[in-house]
Protein backbone atom coordinates (compact mmCIF):
# COMPACT_ATOMS: atom_id res chain seq x y z
CA UNK A 1 0.00 0.00 0.00
CA UNK A 2 1.88 2.90 -1.25
CA UNK A 3 -0.19 5.79 -0.08
CA UNK A 4 -0.15 3.88 3.85
CA UNK A 5 3.74 4.38 2.91
CA UNK A 6 3.55 7.86 2.68
CA UNK A 7 1.47 8.02 5.81
CA UNK A 8 4.15 6.05 7.90
CA UNK A 9 7.07 7.77 6.08
CA UNK A 10 5.55 11.11 6.54
CA UNK A 11 5.18 10.19 10.14
CA UNK A 12 8.08 8.95 10.79
CA UNK A 13 10.54 10.97 8.79
CA UNK A 14 9.10 13.75 11.46
CA UNK A 15 9.82 12.00 14.81
CA UNK A 16 13.20 11.69 13.31
CA UNK A 17 14.63 15.06 15.40
CA UNK A 18 13.11 17.31 13.04
CA UNK A 19 11.72 19.16 15.53
CA UNK A 20 10.70 22.61 13.36
CA UNK A 21 7.83 20.17 11.99
CA UNK A 22 5.70 20.14 15.54
CA UNK A 23 2.76 21.38 14.17
CA UNK A 24 2.60 18.42 11.56
CA UNK A 25 -1.03 18.27 11.66
CA UNK A 26 -2.28 15.89 8.99
CA UNK A 27 -4.22 19.13 7.55
CA UNK A 28 -0.57 20.60 7.20
CA UNK A 29 0.65 17.48 5.37
CA UNK A 30 -2.42 17.45 2.94
CA UNK A 31 -2.17 21.26 2.10
CA UNK A 32 1.10 20.74 1.58
CA UNK A 33 0.83 18.47 -0.71
CA UNK A 34 -0.80 20.24 -2.75
CA UNK A 35 0.58 23.38 -4.94
CA UNK A 36 -0.75 26.60 -3.18
CA UNK A 37 -3.06 28.18 -6.02
CA UNK A 38 -2.94 25.23 -7.49
CA UNK A 39 -6.74 25.11 -9.07
CA UNK A 40 -6.89 21.74 -7.42
CA UNK A 41 -8.19 22.59 -3.90
CA UNK A 42 -8.41 19.61 -1.84
CA UNK A 43 -12.55 18.50 -1.14
CA UNK A 44 -11.97 19.15 2.57
CA UNK A 45 -10.93 23.07 1.72
CA UNK A 46 -13.03 23.24 -0.51
CA UNK A 47 -15.92 22.16 1.67
CA UNK A 48 -15.00 24.24 4.99
CA UNK A 49 -14.87 27.41 2.11
CA UNK A 50 -18.78 26.54 1.06
CA UNK A 51 -19.94 25.96 4.82
CA UNK A 52 -18.03 29.00 5.84
CA UNK A 53 -20.09 30.95 3.28
CA UNK A 54 -23.27 29.10 3.13
CA UNK A 55 -23.69 27.74 6.59
CA UNK A 56 -25.32 29.42 9.55
CA UNK A 57 -26.96 27.83 12.74
CA UNK A 58 -30.83 29.51 10.74
CA UNK A 59 -29.58 27.99 7.18
CA UNK A 60 -30.91 24.59 6.89
CA UNK A 61 -27.55 22.56 4.94
CA UNK A 62 -29.25 21.40 1.93
CA UNK A 63 -30.77 24.71 0.37
CA UNK A 64 -31.04 23.57 -3.48
CA UNK A 65 -34.43 24.38 -4.60
CA UNK A 66 -33.51 22.87 -7.93
CA UNK A 67 -36.12 19.66 -8.85
CA UNK A 68 -32.84 18.52 -10.77
CA UNK A 69 -30.98 18.64 -8.12
CA UNK A 70 -33.13 15.31 -6.29
CA UNK A 71 -31.99 13.18 -9.04
CA UNK A 72 -28.53 13.08 -7.26
CA UNK A 73 -29.33 12.40 -4.08
CA UNK A 74 -28.23 8.69 -4.31
CA UNK A 75 -26.73 9.28 -0.97
CA UNK A 76 -27.55 12.12 1.49
CA UNK A 77 -24.32 13.93 3.08
CA UNK A 78 -24.32 14.43 6.48
CA UNK A 79 -24.98 18.03 7.92
CA UNK A 80 -21.49 19.06 8.76
CA UNK A 81 -21.73 22.28 10.30
CA UNK A 82 -18.38 22.98 12.21
CA UNK A 83 -19.30 23.02 15.73
CA UNK A 84 -20.27 19.20 15.32
CA UNK A 85 -16.92 18.31 13.63
CA UNK A 86 -14.85 19.79 16.20
CA UNK A 87 -17.08 17.94 19.16
CA UNK A 88 -16.46 14.81 17.18
CA UNK A 89 -12.42 15.19 17.44
CA UNK A 90 -11.36 12.85 19.51
CA UNK A 91 -8.06 12.89 22.04
CA UNK A 92 -5.79 9.98 21.27
CA UNK A 93 -6.44 6.93 23.65
CA UNK A 94 -5.52 7.74 27.07
CA UNK A 95 -6.56 3.99 27.70
CA UNK A 96 -3.64 2.75 25.27
CA UNK A 97 -0.58 5.11 25.63
CA UNK A 98 1.71 5.20 22.68
CA UNK A 99 4.55 3.45 22.43
CA UNK A 100 7.21 5.91 21.10
CA UNK A 101 7.42 9.83 20.09
CA UNK A 102 6.82 8.20 16.69
CA UNK A 103 3.17 6.40 17.56
CA UNK A 104 2.34 9.19 19.38
CA UNK A 105 2.97 11.53 16.56
CA UNK A 106 1.21 9.45 14.37
CA UNK A 107 -1.85 9.34 16.72
CA UNK A 108 -1.88 13.29 16.73
CA UNK A 109 -1.76 13.36 13.30
CA UNK A 110 -4.61 11.21 12.43
CA UNK A 111 -6.91 12.28 15.87
CA UNK A 112 -8.37 15.29 13.94
CA UNK A 113 -9.95 12.19 11.11
CA UNK A 114 -10.58 9.14 11.39
CA UNK A 115 -7.83 6.43 11.07
CA UNK A 116 -6.81 3.90 8.03
CA UNK A 117 -7.51 -0.13 8.38
CA UNK A 118 -4.45 -1.60 6.45
CA UNK A 119 -5.67 -4.68 4.36
CA UNK A 120 -3.44 -7.70 4.96
CA UNK A 121 -4.76 -9.12 1.44
CA UNK A 122 -3.18 -6.49 -0.36
CA UNK A 123 0.20 -7.55 -2.80
CA UNK A 124 2.00 -4.88 -0.45
CA UNK A 125 0.89 -5.72 2.56
CA UNK A 126 1.71 -9.78 2.07
CA UNK A 127 5.42 -9.08 0.50
CA UNK A 128 6.10 -6.73 3.62
CA UNK A 129 4.53 -9.28 6.26
CA UNK A 130 6.60 -12.02 4.56
CA UNK A 131 9.69 -10.18 4.96
CA UNK A 132 9.43 -8.87 7.84
CA UNK A 133 8.46 -13.07 9.26
CA UNK A 134 12.09 -13.51 7.10
CA UNK A 135 13.75 -10.73 9.06
CA UNK A 136 12.42 -12.12 12.36
CA UNK A 137 13.25 -15.88 11.72
CA UNK A 138 17.17 -15.08 11.39
CA UNK A 139 16.71 -12.78 14.33
CA UNK A 140 15.83 -15.86 16.03
CA UNK A 141 18.33 -18.31 14.77
CA UNK A 142 21.17 -15.90 15.50
CA UNK A 143 20.35 -15.26 19.17
CA UNK A 144 21.44 -17.11 21.41
CA UNK A 145 20.59 -16.01 24.73
CA UNK A 146 16.73 -17.31 25.37
CA UNK A 147 15.30 -15.13 28.21
CA UNK A 148 16.86 -11.87 26.29
CA UNK A 149 15.63 -13.70 22.89
CA UNK A 150 11.43 -14.04 24.67
CA UNK A 151 11.60 -10.79 25.95
CA UNK A 152 12.75 -9.49 22.32
CA UNK A 153 10.43 -11.55 20.51
CA UNK A 154 7.23 -10.06 22.58
CA UNK A 155 8.27 -6.84 21.71
CA UNK A 156 8.59 -7.63 18.62
CA UNK A 157 5.53 -9.27 18.04
CA UNK A 158 3.50 -6.57 19.31
CA UNK A 159 5.42 -3.94 17.39
CA UNK A 160 4.48 -6.07 14.04
CA UNK A 161 1.01 -5.95 15.25
CA UNK A 162 1.23 -2.77 15.31
CA UNK A 163 2.87 -2.15 12.13
CA UNK A 164 1.39 -5.16 9.84
CA UNK A 165 -1.93 -6.10 11.32
CA UNK A 166 -4.72 -4.30 10.56
CA UNK A 167 -5.75 -1.47 13.32
CA UNK A 168 -7.43 -2.54 15.91
CA UNK A 169 -8.52 0.84 16.18
CA UNK A 170 -12.98 1.37 15.22
CA UNK A 171 -12.84 0.68 11.96
CA UNK A 172 -15.20 3.65 10.64
CA UNK A 173 -16.38 6.39 13.50
CA UNK A 174 -19.75 7.34 13.57
CA UNK A 175 -18.47 10.90 13.71
CA UNK A 176 -20.46 14.03 11.90
CA UNK A 177 -18.15 14.25 9.21
CA UNK A 178 -19.15 14.19 5.66
CA UNK A 179 -18.96 10.92 3.65
CA UNK A 180 -15.75 11.42 1.53
CA UNK A 181 -14.14 13.00 5.11
CA UNK A 182 -14.94 9.73 7.16
CA UNK A 183 -14.48 7.28 4.42
CA UNK A 184 -11.10 8.43 2.89
CA UNK A 185 -8.17 9.40 4.12
CA UNK A 186 -7.24 12.21 0.93
CA UNK A 187 -3.79 11.43 -0.12
CA UNK A 188 -2.94 14.53 -2.51
CA UNK A 189 -4.79 15.15 -6.36
CA UNK A 190 -3.51 13.56 -8.46
CA UNK A 191 -5.19 15.62 -11.64
CA UNK A 192 -7.52 18.41 -12.65
CA UNK A 193 -9.87 18.12 -15.50
CA UNK A 194 -12.13 20.32 -17.08
CA UNK A 195 -14.99 18.56 -15.10
CA UNK A 196 -13.51 17.67 -11.92
CA UNK A 197 -10.57 17.78 -9.71
CA UNK A 198 -9.48 13.56 -8.94
CA UNK A 199 -7.38 12.85 -5.40
CA UNK A 200 -5.87 9.59 -4.32
CA UNK A 201 -7.44 8.40 -1.38
CA UNK A 202 -7.39 5.34 0.87
CA UNK A 203 -10.47 3.77 2.18
CA UNK A 204 -10.44 3.82 5.77
CA UNK A 205 -12.39 0.74 6.47
CA UNK A 206 -10.68 -1.62 3.37
CA UNK A 207 -7.04 0.06 3.27
CA UNK A 208 -7.70 0.09 -0.46
CA UNK A 209 -6.50 3.33 -2.62
CA UNK A 210 -8.80 4.77 -4.95
CA UNK A 211 -9.32 7.77 -6.88
CA UNK A 212 -12.24 10.10 -6.04
CA UNK A 213 -13.23 12.50 -8.72
CA UNK A 214 -14.84 15.39 -7.22
CA UNK A 215 -16.62 18.18 -9.42
CA UNK A 216 -15.03 21.31 -9.65
CA UNK A 217 -18.00 23.44 -9.63
CA UNK A 218 -21.47 22.80 -7.77
CA UNK A 219 -23.73 20.75 -10.16
CA UNK A 220 -27.27 21.49 -9.34
CA UNK A 221 -28.96 22.94 -12.73
CA UNK A 222 -25.91 23.03 -14.22
CA UNK A 223 -24.52 21.77 -17.44
CA UNK A 224 -22.51 19.87 -15.07
CA UNK A 225 -24.74 18.18 -14.00
CA UNK A 226 -25.76 16.04 -16.90
CA UNK A 227 -22.19 15.41 -17.58
CA UNK A 228 -22.04 14.06 -13.91
CA UNK A 229 -24.73 12.03 -13.95
CA UNK A 230 -23.83 10.51 -17.64
CA UNK A 231 -20.67 9.32 -16.37
CA UNK A 232 -22.42 7.42 -12.97
CA UNK A 233 -24.74 5.95 -15.39
CA UNK A 234 -22.26 5.00 -18.07
CA UNK A 235 -19.90 3.12 -15.15
CA UNK A 236 -22.90 1.89 -13.32
CA UNK A 237 -24.02 -0.16 -16.38
CA UNK A 238 -20.70 -0.86 -17.93
CA UNK A 239 -18.95 -3.35 -14.51
CA UNK A 240 -16.11 -4.59 -15.10
CA UNK A 241 -13.72 -4.59 -17.71
CA UNK A 242 -9.59 -5.22 -17.70
CA UNK A 243 -9.15 -2.05 -20.38
CA UNK A 244 -11.90 0.15 -18.30
CA UNK A 245 -11.36 2.11 -15.17
CA UNK A 246 -13.54 0.64 -12.85
CA UNK A 247 -16.47 2.43 -10.86
CA UNK A 248 -17.06 1.26 -7.10
CA UNK A 249 -19.50 4.52 -6.12
CA UNK A 250 -20.76 7.76 -6.37
CA UNK A 251 -22.89 9.88 -4.25
CA UNK A 252 -23.48 13.67 -3.81
CA UNK A 253 -22.02 16.17 -1.18
CA UNK A 254 -22.37 19.79 -0.78
CA UNK A 255 -23.80 19.86 -4.00
CA UNK A 256 -20.62 18.51 -5.56
CA UNK A 257 -20.71 14.73 -7.43
CA UNK A 258 -18.36 12.46 -6.20
CA UNK A 259 -17.10 9.33 -8.04
CA UNK A 260 -14.70 6.37 -6.07
CA UNK A 261 -13.20 4.49 -8.90
CA UNK A 262 -10.08 2.21 -9.50
CA UNK A 263 -6.68 4.54 -9.06
CA UNK A 264 -3.97 3.88 -11.79
CA UNK A 265 -1.10 3.97 -10.38
CA UNK A 266 1.06 5.21 -13.75
CA UNK A 267 -1.01 8.16 -14.13
CA UNK A 268 -2.69 8.68 -17.38
CA UNK A 269 -1.13 8.26 -21.02
CA UNK A 270 -0.83 12.25 -21.46
CA UNK A 271 1.41 12.35 -18.62
CA UNK A 272 3.52 9.37 -20.30
CA UNK A 273 3.91 11.10 -23.74
CA UNK A 274 4.86 14.17 -21.97
CA UNK A 275 7.39 12.79 -19.84
CA UNK A 276 8.46 10.79 -22.82
CA UNK A 277 8.66 14.12 -25.27
CA UNK A 278 10.50 15.89 -22.15
CA UNK A 279 13.50 13.85 -22.44
CA UNK A 280 13.20 13.74 -26.36
CA UNK A 281 11.47 10.09 -26.60
CA UNK A 282 8.25 8.60 -27.87
CA UNK A 283 6.52 5.21 -27.69
CA UNK A 284 7.89 2.62 -29.65
CA UNK A 285 6.72 0.51 -31.90
CA UNK A 286 5.57 -2.40 -30.00
CA UNK A 287 4.36 -0.16 -27.06
CA UNK A 288 2.33 1.92 -29.96
CA UNK A 289 0.61 -1.33 -30.46
CA UNK A 290 0.50 -2.60 -27.00
CA UNK A 291 -1.94 1.12 -26.49
CA UNK A 292 -3.86 0.71 -30.02
CA UNK A 293 -4.81 -3.32 -28.72
CA UNK A 294 -5.78 -2.41 -25.38
CA UNK A 295 -7.57 0.71 -25.63
CA UNK A 296 -9.37 -1.31 -28.79
CA UNK A 297 -10.56 -3.90 -26.00
CA UNK A 298 -11.80 -1.44 -23.73
CA UNK A 299 -13.71 0.45 -26.72
CA UNK A 300 -15.28 -2.97 -28.39
CA UNK A 301 -16.76 -3.62 -24.66
CA UNK A 302 -17.91 -0.06 -24.34
CA UNK A 303 -18.74 -0.46 -27.84
CA UNK A 304 -20.67 -3.77 -27.58
CA UNK A 305 -22.51 -2.60 -24.39
CA UNK A 306 -24.90 -0.02 -26.74
CA UNK A 307 -22.67 2.48 -25.60
CA UNK A 308 -19.08 5.02 -26.96
CA UNK A 309 -17.22 7.13 -25.06
CA UNK A 310 -16.92 10.18 -27.42
CA UNK A 311 -13.81 11.83 -25.21
CA UNK A 312 -10.87 9.10 -25.91
CA UNK A 313 -7.57 10.97 -25.76
CA UNK A 314 -4.54 10.53 -23.81
CA UNK A 315 -5.85 12.38 -20.85
CA UNK A 316 -8.72 10.05 -20.42
CA UNK A 317 -6.62 6.90 -20.98
CA UNK A 318 -4.80 5.42 -17.66
CA UNK A 319 -2.06 3.34 -16.76
CA UNK A 320 -1.26 0.52 -14.21
CA UNK A 321 1.94 -0.76 -13.69
CA UNK A 322 1.49 -3.14 -10.90
CA UNK A 323 -1.29 -5.49 -9.94
CA UNK A 324 -4.06 -3.23 -8.99
CA UNK A 325 -4.13 -2.59 -4.86
CA UNK A 326 -7.48 -1.14 -5.30
CA UNK A 327 -10.24 -3.87 -4.02
CA UNK A 328 -10.67 -6.42 -6.75
CA UNK A 329 -8.08 -6.92 -9.17
CA UNK A 330 -8.63 -7.52 -13.04
CA UNK A 331 -11.99 -8.46 -14.08
CA UNK A 332 -12.49 -11.47 -16.36
CA UNK A 333 -13.17 -11.25 -20.33
CA UNK A 334 -13.44 -13.74 -23.18
CA UNK A 335 -9.81 -12.92 -24.71
CA UNK A 336 -8.41 -10.79 -22.07
CA UNK A 337 -6.90 -13.65 -20.59
CA UNK A 338 -3.56 -13.54 -22.12
CA UNK A 339 -1.38 -10.89 -19.68
CA UNK A 340 -0.24 -8.09 -21.39
CA UNK A 341 3.37 -8.27 -23.01
CA UNK A 342 4.34 -4.78 -21.53
CA UNK A 343 3.28 -5.44 -17.85
CA UNK A 344 1.12 -2.44 -18.24
CA UNK A 345 -2.91 -2.07 -18.30
CA UNK A 346 -4.04 0.73 -20.50
CA UNK A 347 -7.72 1.80 -19.23
CA UNK A 348 -10.47 3.68 -20.62
CA UNK A 349 -11.69 6.88 -18.45
CA UNK A 350 -13.45 9.39 -17.36
CA UNK A 351 -16.65 8.87 -18.68
CA UNK A 352 -18.68 11.80 -18.85
CA UNK A 353 -19.27 12.08 -22.33
CA UNK A 354 -20.66 8.53 -23.14
CA UNK A 355 -23.60 8.00 -24.86
CA UNK A 356 -26.05 5.68 -26.35
CA UNK A 357 -25.23 4.59 -29.85
CA UNK A 358 -29.17 3.94 -30.34
CA UNK A 359 -30.54 6.97 -29.18
CA UNK A 360 -27.46 9.36 -28.77
CA UNK A 361 -27.43 12.53 -26.84
CA UNK A 362 -24.16 13.99 -28.07
CA UNK A 363 -21.66 16.41 -26.04
CA UNK A 364 -18.76 16.82 -27.94
CA UNK A 365 -15.62 15.77 -26.51
CA UNK A 366 -12.61 17.33 -27.11
CA UNK A 367 -12.36 19.47 -30.12
CA UNK A 368 -8.62 17.80 -31.24
CA UNK A 369 -9.93 14.83 -31.05
CA UNK A 370 -13.49 15.44 -33.36
CA UNK A 371 -14.34 13.45 -35.94
CA UNK A 372 -15.91 15.48 -38.75
CA UNK A 373 -19.15 13.47 -38.94
CA UNK A 374 -19.47 13.81 -35.57
CA UNK A 375 -18.81 18.01 -36.36
CA UNK A 376 -21.60 17.26 -38.71
CA UNK A 377 -23.82 16.09 -36.59
CA UNK A 378 -24.16 12.82 -38.56
CA UNK A 379 -24.65 10.20 -35.75
CA UNK A 380 -25.19 7.20 -37.87
CA UNK A 381 -21.41 5.83 -36.97
CA UNK A 382 -20.86 6.76 -33.51
CA UNK A 383 -18.40 3.91 -32.64
CA UNK A 384 -16.19 4.93 -35.22
CA UNK A 385 -15.65 8.60 -33.60
CA UNK A 386 -14.19 6.78 -30.89
CA UNK A 387 -11.83 4.96 -33.18
CA UNK A 388 -11.14 8.08 -35.17
CA UNK A 389 -9.92 9.59 -31.54
CA UNK A 390 -7.93 6.65 -30.71
CA UNK A 391 -6.04 6.74 -33.89
CA UNK A 392 -4.98 10.52 -32.86
CA UNK A 393 -3.81 9.28 -29.81
CA UNK A 394 -1.54 6.78 -30.89
CA UNK A 395 -0.25 8.82 -33.22
CA UNK A 396 0.20 11.66 -30.26
CA UNK A 397 2.24 8.50 -28.69
CA UNK A 398 4.29 7.88 -31.91
CA UNK A 399 5.58 11.40 -31.26
CA UNK A 400 3.50 13.49 -33.62
CA UNK A 401 2.77 17.38 -32.40
CA UNK A 402 0.24 18.64 -30.56
CA UNK A 403 -2.99 18.52 -32.26
CA UNK A 404 -4.77 21.39 -33.94
CA UNK A 405 -8.11 22.84 -31.78
CA UNK A 406 -9.42 24.33 -35.40
CA UNK A 407 -8.58 25.94 -38.45
CA UNK A 408 -6.82 24.49 -41.74
CA UNK A 409 -4.68 21.85 -40.17
CA UNK A 410 -7.70 20.69 -38.10
CA UNK A 411 -10.02 19.95 -41.45
CA UNK A 412 -6.14 18.49 -43.38
CA UNK A 413 -6.63 15.78 -40.63
CA UNK A 414 -10.03 14.71 -41.22
CA UNK A 415 -8.98 14.88 -45.50
CA UNK A 416 -7.04 11.41 -44.71
CA UNK A 417 -3.59 13.83 -44.51
CA UNK A 418 -1.43 12.12 -41.57
CA UNK A 419 0.32 13.68 -38.83
CA UNK A 420 3.99 13.89 -39.27
CA UNK A 421 6.32 11.15 -36.98
CA UNK A 422 9.82 11.57 -35.37
CA UNK A 423 10.14 7.86 -35.99
CA UNK A 424 9.70 5.99 -39.08
CA UNK A 425 6.92 2.98 -38.47
CA UNK A 426 6.39 -0.29 -40.19
CA UNK A 427 4.37 -0.34 -43.04
CA UNK A 428 2.14 -2.35 -41.73
CA UNK A 429 1.47 -0.37 -38.85
CA UNK A 430 1.28 2.71 -40.50
CA UNK A 431 -1.45 1.20 -42.68
CA UNK A 432 -3.51 0.44 -39.88
CA UNK A 433 -3.67 3.66 -38.59
CA UNK A 434 -4.47 5.56 -41.48
CA UNK A 435 -7.38 3.52 -41.57
CA UNK A 436 -8.43 4.50 -37.95
CA UNK A 437 -8.20 8.44 -40.04
CA UNK A 438 -10.15 7.83 -42.48
CA UNK A 439 -12.51 10.44 -43.54
CA UNK A 440 -15.07 7.69 -44.23
CA UNK A 441 -16.32 6.52 -40.76
CA UNK A 442 -17.58 2.89 -42.61
CA UNK A 443 -13.71 2.30 -44.00
CA UNK A 444 -12.55 2.86 -40.28
CA UNK A 445 -12.06 -0.49 -38.67
CA UNK A 446 -14.22 -1.35 -35.55
CA UNK A 447 -13.18 -2.06 -32.32
CA UNK A 448 -13.83 -5.67 -32.42
CA UNK A 449 -11.52 -5.45 -35.72
CA UNK A 450 -8.59 -4.33 -34.32
CA UNK A 451 -8.49 -6.59 -31.26
CA UNK A 452 -8.20 -9.29 -33.93
CA UNK A 453 -5.90 -7.46 -36.00
CA UNK A 454 -2.88 -9.95 -37.43
CA UNK A 455 -0.75 -6.43 -36.66
CA UNK A 456 -1.49 -5.85 -32.88
CA UNK A 457 -1.91 -9.53 -32.79
CA UNK A 458 1.29 -11.03 -34.61
CA UNK A 459 3.78 -9.83 -31.63
CA UNK A 460 1.52 -11.41 -29.01
CA UNK A 461 1.27 -14.77 -30.62
CA UNK A 462 5.06 -14.25 -30.94
CA UNK A 463 5.19 -13.83 -27.30
CA UNK A 464 3.31 -16.87 -26.80
CA UNK A 465 4.88 -19.24 -29.26
CA UNK A 466 8.74 -18.82 -27.46
CA UNK A 467 6.59 -18.65 -23.83
CA UNK A 468 5.67 -22.28 -25.07
CA UNK A 469 9.12 -23.25 -26.04
CA UNK A 470 10.22 -22.69 -23.18
CA UNK A 471 7.93 -24.33 -21.03
CA UNK A 472 8.41 -27.23 -23.84
CA UNK A 473 12.20 -27.38 -22.28
CA UNK A 474 11.46 -27.31 -19.21
CA UNK A 475 9.57 -30.46 -19.66
CA UNK A 476 11.80 -31.93 -21.71
CA UNK A 477 14.51 -31.71 -18.64
CA UNK A 478 11.65 -32.87 -16.40
CA UNK A 479 11.02 -36.32 -18.04
CA UNK A 480 14.42 -36.69 -18.55
CA UNK A 481 15.19 -36.28 -14.79
CA UNK A 482 12.32 -38.46 -14.10
CA UNK A 483 13.78 -41.48 -16.58
CA UNK A 484 17.03 -41.49 -15.08
CA UNK A 485 15.27 -41.66 -11.41
CA UNK A 486 12.90 -44.52 -13.19
CA UNK A 487 15.97 -46.58 -14.44
CA UNK A 488 18.07 -46.13 -11.40
CA UNK A 489 15.09 -47.78 -9.02
CA UNK A 490 14.81 -50.63 -11.55
CA UNK A 491 18.82 -51.15 -10.68
CA UNK A 492 18.14 -50.81 -7.16
CA UNK A 493 15.36 -53.23 -7.14
CA UNK A 494 17.44 -56.13 -9.13
CA UNK A 495 20.56 -56.19 -7.95
CA UNK A 496 20.22 -54.39 -4.45
CA UNK A 497 24.33 -55.13 -3.61
CA UNK A 498 24.82 -52.58 -6.58
CA UNK A 499 22.73 -50.02 -5.56
CA UNK A 500 24.08 -50.13 -1.80
CA UNK A 501 27.40 -49.36 -3.57
CA UNK A 502 26.02 -46.75 -4.91
CA UNK A 503 24.66 -45.43 -2.07
CA UNK A 504 27.95 -45.11 -0.12
CA UNK A 505 29.92 -44.12 -2.94
CA UNK A 506 28.35 -41.21 -3.84
CA UNK A 507 29.27 -40.50 -7.97
CA UNK A 508 30.56 -37.54 -9.54
CA UNK A 509 27.88 -34.78 -9.69
CA UNK A 510 25.15 -36.08 -7.61
CA UNK A 511 24.06 -33.93 -4.33
CA UNK A 512 24.36 -35.71 -0.79
CA UNK A 513 21.86 -33.79 0.31
CA UNK A 514 18.34 -32.63 -1.11
CA UNK A 515 18.88 -35.67 -4.08
CA UNK A 516 15.17 -35.36 -4.45
CA UNK A 517 15.04 -31.74 -4.96
CA UNK A 518 14.39 -32.24 -9.32
CA UNK A 519 11.27 -33.67 -8.47
CA UNK A 520 9.95 -31.15 -5.96
CA UNK A 521 11.36 -28.31 -8.25
CA UNK A 522 8.68 -26.18 -9.16
CA UNK A 523 8.55 -24.12 -12.47
CA UNK A 524 5.47 -22.11 -11.99
CA UNK A 525 3.42 -24.75 -14.37
CA UNK A 526 -0.17 -25.92 -13.42
CA UNK A 527 -0.45 -29.31 -12.81
CA UNK A 528 3.06 -29.26 -11.11
N1 LIG B 1 -8.65 6.52 -11.88
C1 LIG B 1 -7.62 7.36 -11.98
N2 LIG B 1 -6.38 6.96 -11.65
C2 LIG B 1 -5.33 7.82 -11.76
N3 LIG B 1 -5.42 9.09 -12.21
C3 LIG B 1 -6.64 9.54 -12.56
C4 LIG B 1 -7.80 8.72 -12.46
N4 LIG B 1 -8.87 9.42 -12.86
C5 LIG B 1 -8.40 10.64 -13.20
N5 LIG B 1 -7.07 10.73 -13.03
C6 LIG B 1 -6.23 11.93 -13.29
O1 LIG B 1 -7.05 13.08 -13.23
C7 LIG B 1 -7.15 13.72 -14.51
C8 LIG B 1 -8.55 14.25 -14.73
O2 LIG B 1 -9.48 13.17 -14.64
P1 LIG B 1 -10.74 13.08 -15.59
O3 LIG B 1 -10.32 13.00 -17.00
O4 LIG B 1 -11.60 11.97 -15.12
O5 LIG B 1 -11.41 14.48 -15.28
P2 LIG B 1 -12.31 15.39 -16.22
O6 LIG B 1 -12.52 16.64 -15.45
O7 LIG B 1 -13.55 14.65 -16.60
O8 LIG B 1 -11.40 15.61 -17.49
P3 LIG B 1 -11.74 16.28 -18.90
O9 LIG B 1 -11.00 17.56 -18.91
O10 LIG B 1 -11.13 15.28 -19.83
O11 LIG B 1 -13.20 16.39 -19.04
C9 LIG B 1 -6.71 12.65 -15.50
O12 LIG B 1 -6.19 13.18 -16.68
C10 LIG B 1 -5.68 11.87 -14.71
O13 LIG B 1 -4.43 12.53 -14.75
MG1 LIG C 1 -10.60 13.76 -18.67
Amino acid sequence: MASVNVVQQHLSFSSSGEEDSSDNSFDEWAHRSVPVRSPCRTPRVQRHRTRSITISPSVPTSPIPYAAWKKLRLCDSPSTPKSLLSKSTLPCSSSKPCRSQRFLRLSTAFDRVPSVNVNPFTPETVRRNSEHHKRKSQRSDDDEDDDAQRSKETQNSSEDENFFLPSKRPAVSARMLSRYESEFLELGCIGVGEFGSVYRCVKRLDGCMYAIKRSRRPIAGSANEQLALKEVYAHAVLGHHPHVVRYYSAWAEDDHMIIQNEYCDGGSLHDAITEKGEQGEYFSVPELRDVLLQVSMGLKYIHSSGLVHLDIKPSNIFICRRPSSSAGGEGDSEEEDESPSSGVVYKIGDLGHVTSILSPQVEEGDSRFLAYEVLREDYTHLPKADIFALGLTVFLAAGAPPLPQNGDDWHSLRQGELPSLPQELPAPFKDLLKTLLDPDPTTRPSASALCRHDVLRKERAGKLATQLRKELNVEKFRTAMLERELKEARLAATSPQQSSQLGSLPRAGRKLVGKSAARSMSFGFPGY
